[in-house]
């Protein structure tokens, strides 16, 4: 079946430690971090669109914002649960998904960039 992924990016900077680390990030430190929101949809509206760019960045953009130049560590669920990129990124799935009413439309993947080196993609593929 034709399958149209479109992929947003938005940003975030954020404080966090690692409790328990072995090592530098257990101390307070930051990120700027990148995140990469993928949706899939197999059926586009009369417009040719399968969702419109500007929702997705408006949501993508909101989830961040409350990230946004915060300890996540303060922030739920990261008060019990270490903020590494992989709970982050498994986090903004959930949130996206939770919010994105589009029909026909799913998101499909998550990808956090914790540094211009490192990233996590998170899905819920079986
Ligand atoms: N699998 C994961 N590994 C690490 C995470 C994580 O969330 N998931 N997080 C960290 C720390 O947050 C750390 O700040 C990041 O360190 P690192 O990727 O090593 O980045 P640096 O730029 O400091 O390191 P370079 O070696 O210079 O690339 C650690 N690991
Ligand atoms: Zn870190």
């Amino acid at each position: 079946m034709p399958t149209y992924t479109l992929k947003v990016l938005t940003d975030f900077a954020s404080a966090h430690t690692l409790r328990d680390y072995p090592g530098d990030c257990a101390r307070l430190h930051g990120h700027n971090w990148k995140v990469e929101v993928e949706v899939r949809a197999t059926r586009l509206d009369r417009l040719g669109m399968a969702v419109d760019f500007k929702t997705v960045k408006a949501l993508a953009r909101e989830i961040a914002g409350r990230l946004d130049h915060r300890y996540l560590n303060d922030l739920e669920p990261f008060r019990d649960i270490n903020p590494t990129a992989e709970h982050i990124a498994a986090w903004f799935f959930q949130e996206m998904a939770g919010r994105l009413d589009s029909p026909g439309v799913q998101v499909s993947a998550v990808t956090l960039w914790e540094t211009e080196r490192a990233c996590v993609r998170y899905s819920e593929d079986s």
